[in-house]
């Protein structure tokens, strides 16, 4: 199983929101949807889980296009911005209701979480704070039995213990049923080791779409004397520099050559770091 996202393009007015977006998802695995402020994130989320339209561009799953067809949409769920529920309803009659939608939903799971988040289910959605309607919504995503499930910053409002919570749960039920799960989030550096690929949009255009593992592997971050730093920049993708005094740091990418490293310090880099240097690099420059 596969979804795939074929050059995919949103345009608003004169803008290129997203600009040929190609993304092949595969099945089974826990992506990072990663991205600054207005990178397009939310847009190709809601093109996916047809909820809006591209201006051009198809995704399909399993070769079936996703648009306006009930089968395939039926097997992928995004997470639900609050005005799409009904302005009234309580917490387990939204489940009921999910329930009725997609045909089956892991009511084991459900009152698991609801128990240990301390939330009762007989309340109104719309009486909740912010972070127990997210709390809310995750239980749902969880509970759902589709194949590819679209979280959109699904940690908007929890608190630290919540999002500790709830990343143990994300593990469990992803342990007990492989599916895949594509999280849109800023907070990287928590959700990294959840991570097995990553995906990095910068002005609606994907830059990253790699395996976390691997990516990890060939970055480096370099410090010393700013001869022998840069003696060993030539064959690497340096992503970022900075230079204090005689001494420099570089955040490179690519293997580093076997030649000595002398006074030179490597160290790896986080997810973090990385994306940030890579979304960074413009102003670097
Ligand atoms: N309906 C719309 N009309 C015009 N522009 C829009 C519309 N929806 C989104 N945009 C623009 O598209 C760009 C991408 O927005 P999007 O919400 O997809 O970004 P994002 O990566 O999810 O950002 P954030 O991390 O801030 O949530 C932004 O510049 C936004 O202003």
């Amino acid at each position: 199983m596969s979804l795939k996202v074929e050059e995919v393009s949103k345009i608003y007015g004169k803008r290129n929101v997203l600009d040929h977006v190609s993304i092949d998802f595969e099945s089974k695995k826990i992506y990072g949807l990663l991205g600054n402020n207005g990178a397009g994130k939310s847009t190709l989320l809601n093109i996916i889980n047809n909820r809006i339209f591209s201006t051009v561009g198809k995704v399909d799953l399993n070769g079936e296009k996703i648009s306006d067809n009930e089968k395939t949409l039926n097997k992928i769920y995004l997470t639900s911005e609050d005005n799409l529920y009904p302005s009234k309803i309580k917490i387990k009659s939204l489940f009921k209701l999910t329930e009725k939608f997609y045909g089956e939903f892991n009511w084991d799971l459900a009152n698991h979480m609801l128990l240990e988040f301390e939330l009762d289910s007989s309340k109104y959605l719309n009486k909740l704070s912010t972070g127990y309607r997210s709390i809310t919504k995750l239980i749902v995503a969880l509970c759902v039995p589709c194949e590819y499930i679209f979280l959109d910053e699904p940690i908007l409002g929890l608190d630290a213990n919540h999002r500790e919570l709830f990343y143990n749960f994300l593990l469990e039920t992803y342990q007990d049923r492989l599916r895949t799960f594509v999280i849109s989030t800023h907070l990287i550096e928590e959700i990294s080791n959840l991570l097995e690929k990553v995906i990095i949009l910068e002005s609606g255009k994907v830059i990253v779409d790699e395996n976390v593992e691997d990516l990890m592997d060939e970055t480096y971050i370099l410090s010393g004397s700013i001869d022998e730093v840069e003696s060993f920049l030539d064959h690497v993708q340096v992503l970022g520099k900075e230079i204090l005094g005689g001494s420099m740091t570089a955040y490179v990418k690519g293997n580093l050559s076997r030649k000595s490293l002398g006074n030179v310090k490597v160290s790896r880099m986080n997810l973090q770091d990385y994306f940030k240097k890579i979304t960074n690099r413009k102003k670097a420059k």
